[in-house]
């Protein structure tokens, strides 16, 4: 029996179904199980009666309690303050938020619901980790209820500088509710140093120690934890994936691979434009190449969703109606979600990894496309400089999404490079995925949370 204080994990989603994809619920599984810890999370339930306690679901390896959200809270706390003014404005697309006093209202009354929920299964000794833009506001509301547990923050997404978050109706009281929890975690260098301006700037925030902020009179330590995956699993699946020759066969090209949700952070249409140009610029590469996008859809209740599918469905038909041959589709584009290990056999199969986010947290799908690989004969992977991950994947061809020219020319040396420059390229970075993985980043969080 682990003598560890109990770790109990607060996130927008719980992990319910049999196939847990996605690298937050990889992520913190891990570190549930050695624990002995509860997970708190939305059950996915939109009624109109929910229950009024936390909801047992038995059958993992750690204690799943859910809570249900009325209609109403949906729209107001999920799709609306965190999805349509907190997802816009952390990505850098402020135009794109919508704005509503009632969206305010609806994300303060579900944290202080979920809060509320949470009190009677709190223990003195626990550490509490919240995770995501969903639920800043919670260790403020388990203080007022009197909770002095350690209680942790990790930030998903990317943290906006002084100039974006100004544009919320009132960027102070970001910083006041991120002023109650013991530990701030970032993704990267860059979140750190924009957190620090943002909250000196808008509100008045003294940093009085290279890790260490006094906001709103209380003292927060903030730290970079870069995530990781579970590489050592993914190895494992990619290799035993079904044999890749059939894709090859069937397309008798290289393959260029992107999987991301069809999130417009996630610059696709860019990637579309970079994939015309190289197809217009380099007609040799014709036939020689073959695009396939898997996009699966998300958030669809947005607009802004709504729009960019539209968008990168058009552009998919205009590359193809331009460029296809009789025995040749330039490009396929996927609107729905594949099973982890279907995408580790793809990944591996795939010359290119394409992973170009105008603006993302950290991006584990380059993790995952790395370590996927065949160390004799890898892939070369494509990155977004705007991608945590560009801080720690230097090997990787590192490109500006905005650029067309430039993504273009990346996708044409990715094509030409050597044998071994792919293989040095990709032992370097395969080390540092393996080096930092996810059980490296939970554990290096949850050491720094518990010597606060
Ligand atoms: O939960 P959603 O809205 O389907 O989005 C998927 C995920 O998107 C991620 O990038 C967020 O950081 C997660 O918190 C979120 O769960």
């Amino acid at each position: 029996m682990s003598t560890e204080p109990r770790l109990i994990v607060v996130s927008n989603r719980l992990p319910l179904g049999d196939d847990p994809s996605g690298g937050l619920v990889v992520a913190l599984e891990d570190a549930l199980r050695s624990s002995g810890g509860v997970w708190v999370g939305f059950s996915g339930e939109v009624t109109d009666d929910p229950a009024p306690d936390l909801q047992d679901h038995p059958g993992a390896a750690f204690q799943r309690l859910s809570f249900d959200l009325t209609p109403q809270e949906h729209d107001e706390y999920y799709l609306g303050y965190s999805n349509s003014i907190l997802w816009p404005l952390c990505h850098g697309r402020p135009n794109l938020m919508r704005i509503r006093p009632e969206y305010l209202d609806g994300y303060a009354r579900v944290n202080q619901r979920i809060a509320r929920m949470l009190l009677p299964v709190l223990r003195p000794d626990d550490r509490i980790w919240v995770q995501d833009y969903h639920l800043f506001p919670m260790a403020a509301e388990l203080r007022a209820l009197g909770v002095e547990n350690p209680i942790g923050h990790f930030l998903h997404i990317p943290i906006p500088g002084p100039a974006d978050c100004a544009a919320l109706p009132n960027p102070a009281q970001l910083f006041d509710w991120l002023s109650h929890y013991d530990l701030l975690g970032f993704q990267a260098e860059r979140d750190l140093g924009a957190f620090a301006e943002s909250a000196r700037q808008l509100a008045d925030g003294d940093q009085v120690a290279p890790d260490r902020f006094r906001l709103s009179g209380r003292m927060v330590r903030t730290q970079v934890f870069p995530i990781g995956i579970d590489a050592a699993a993914f190895i494992t699946e990619a290799a035993d994936a079904p044999d890749s020759d059939r894709m090859r066969l069937l397309t008798g090209a290289k393959m260029m691979i992107g999987v991301d949700r069809l999130d417009y952070s996630k610059g696709i249409p860019q990637r579309f434009r970079a994939y015309q140009l190289l197809l217009e610029k380099i007609p040799d590469l014709h036939e020689k190449i073959s695009f396939l996008q898997i996009a699966p859809p998300t958030r669809g209740e947005v607009e802004a969703y709504q729009d960019i599918r539209e968008e990168t469905e058009h552009l998919a038909g205009r590359i193809n109606g331009q460029f296809a041959t009789l025995n040749w589709t330039p490009i396929r584009f996927i609107h729905r979600p594949f099973p982890r290990p279907v995408l580790a056999g793809l990944y591996r199969q795939a010359r290119i990894g394409l992973v170009t986010p105008l603006a993302d947290g950290m991006n584990l799908v380059a993790k995952e496309y790395v370590a996927a690989q065949n160390p004799d004969d890898p892939g070369v992977l494509i990155l977004s400089r705007f991608a945590g991950a560009a801080e720690t994947m230097a090997e990787a061809l590192i490109i500006n999404p905005h650029d067309p020219h430039d993504l273009a020319v990346a996708m044409a040396q990715a094509m030409r490079m050597s044998q071994a420059e792919r293989r040095d390229r990709h032992a370097a970075l395969l080390k540092g995925v393996v080096d930092h993985d996810v059980a490296w980043w939970s554990r290096t969080y949850l050491e720094a949370l518990t010597a606060r």
